[in-house]
């Protein structure tokens, strides 16, 4: 997003003391310095709603106002693409630059008047108090008061002429999937991923008991998909360990690898540790590799929680030692992740062709690390949660040629559940829009690739 041309002007933070606050002012301050975080500083939008929810002036705000913060903030970087389009159509000189918060506040307050149920003059008034209480921004009041109003007027062809693919998809990602899948799939991979992202669970047992007692659906892939938004420590069996959250697609991969109880098994980037689970859970002997501390500390939380045992280790996958050698191993590759917008929707913005260059490259070097670690007869799956080809097919392409003593055994459609997401080569390509239900955040799932590699036998 910094780098792209078509980006409203640098917000800087509102740097005004809040004065007499109005209700609902605090939220829509915290969903714009959100906002600024994730475009001007490519912060992760999850972790900065987390502390930003967290200061002293949110903890004092009511639940129903750090909901809608967080909600103003995910629709409006969720919808960037076209709130700029529609905010820069509507403003004859384009986004005033050293304007302080004015384009976050607009970006907030469009996301507000377009996709939110808030009634539109609060959404204006709002955003006016907001903008008036930046020194830097407040002199644009009176044209950030015209051009909401006018949205406010003209939402019904706003949204009627929106293109999710060339409007919402940032370029690169455009280009990438048109020519990747073709216009057609690249449309309905940009339209999917404007969707919320269901919640979903991988029970510990069977799906079909614990379908009922969490009113879930049953998904084909053997997840559950739950109907309701209750909170999460709230429903049946989260205290006992029975099941823990993780996107459908996501719970595909280490159930390829087929572990059988008693064989040692490494899961080289494995926290917070959603797949260290099911390795775990189907009796394996789990070391789990992370090189991040604190997201290994994450890790070791959620087994507790499950009541599951497994190895870790904080280590760069890169320097594991393992003589031994391992019988399986789960590669879950640090990635764009371009798959999973509809959860992550800053990725979009955080991330660009650069980052894919370099995780590319990390990804060839863990590959032919999992290949050395790997005991003759052992099997190896490749995943990662990216629709990128580069991240993914090419990545096993590459490695299917450098070593030779590797064959790839080929997913079956009824592995999977989703016949439709198997390649003819027998990889797993998952895409946002498979999955379809009538109710759009039931629908869906990440859009994942995973291979299966053998190694020679001794
Ligand atoms: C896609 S996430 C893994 C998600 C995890 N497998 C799960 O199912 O919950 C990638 C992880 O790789 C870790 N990572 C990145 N580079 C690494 C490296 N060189 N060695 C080990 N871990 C690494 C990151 O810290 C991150 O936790």
């Amino acid at each position: 997003m910094q780098r792209d041309s078509k980006r409203p002007g640098r917000p800087a933070q509102a740097d005004r003391a809040p004065q007499a606050d109005v209700p609902g002012l605090p939220a829509r301050r915290l969903a714009a310095a959100a906002v600024m975080a994730v475009l001007d500083e490519r912060r992760a939008l999850d972790e900065t709603l987390d502390r930003l929810l967290d200061s002293p002036e949110a903890t004092a705000l009511e639940d129903r106002d750090r909901a809608l913060a967080r909600a103003i903030a995910m629709v409006a970087i969720r919808h960037f693409g076209s709130i700029r389009k529609t905010l820069l159509a509507r403003l004859k000189s384009g986004m005033p630059a050293s304007s302080g918060v004015l384009a976050a506040a607009l970006a907030t307050g469009a996301a507000q008047l377009l996709w939110l149920d808030v009634p539109d003059h609060a959404a204006v008034d709002l955003t006016i108090r907001l903008i008036q209480s930046d020194r830097k921004a407040e002199r644009y009041s009176g044209l950030a008061n015209a051009v909401l109003r006018r949205i406010g007027r003209e939402k019904a062809e706003i949204l009627a002429a929106l293109d999710p693919l060339a409007d919402d998809a940032p370029e690169w990602l455009a280009k990438r999937w048109t020519a990747n899948y073709g216009a057609e799939t690249a449309a309905r991979i940009a339209a999917a991923q404007l969707n919320e992202a269901s919640v979903d669970l991988t029970p510990k047992g069977d799906p079909a008991a614990q379908a009922e007692t969490l009113d879930a659906l049953v998904l084909p892939t053997g997840s559950l998909r739950l109907r309701s938004r209750a909170a999460l420590p709230s429903l049946p069996g989260y205290a006992e360990g029975d099941w823990w959250v993780q996107d459908a697609a996501a719970a595909i991969p280490a159930r390829l690898l087929a572990v059988k109880p008693g064989e040692r098994v490494a899961d080289l980037c494995a926290a917070p540790g959603g797949k260290t689970a099911q390795l775990a859970a189907a009796g394996a002997s789990v070391l789990a590799v992370d090189r991040s501390e604190a997201r290994l500390g994450r890790l070791s939380a959620n087994m507790e929680r499950l009541g599951l045992k497994v190895e870790t280790r904080a280590l760069d996958a890169l320097l594991l030692d393992e003589p031994e050698g391992f019988d399986a191993i789960l590669l879950d590759a640090p990635c764009t992740a371009t798959g999973t917008l509809r959860r992550h929707p800053d990725v979009a913005w955080t991330k660009d062709e650069p980052d894919l260059v370099k995780l590319a490259s990390l990804q060839t070097r863990l590959l032919d690390k999992a290949a050395k670690l790997l005991r003759p007869g052992g099997r190896l799956v490749y995943c990662v949660c990216s629709l990128e080809f580069e991240e993914g097919e090419r990545q096993v392409q590459m490695f299917l040629a450098r070593h030779l003593d590797f064959k790839r055994a080929p997913i079956t459609a009824d592995e999977t559940g989703i016949p439709e997401a198997v390649s003819d080569a027998g990889d797993l390509r998952t895409l946002p829009f498979m999955l379809p239900n009538d109710e759009p955040r039931l629908s869906g799932l990440d859009g994942f690739y995973a291979a299966r590699l053998m190694k020679a036998g001794a």
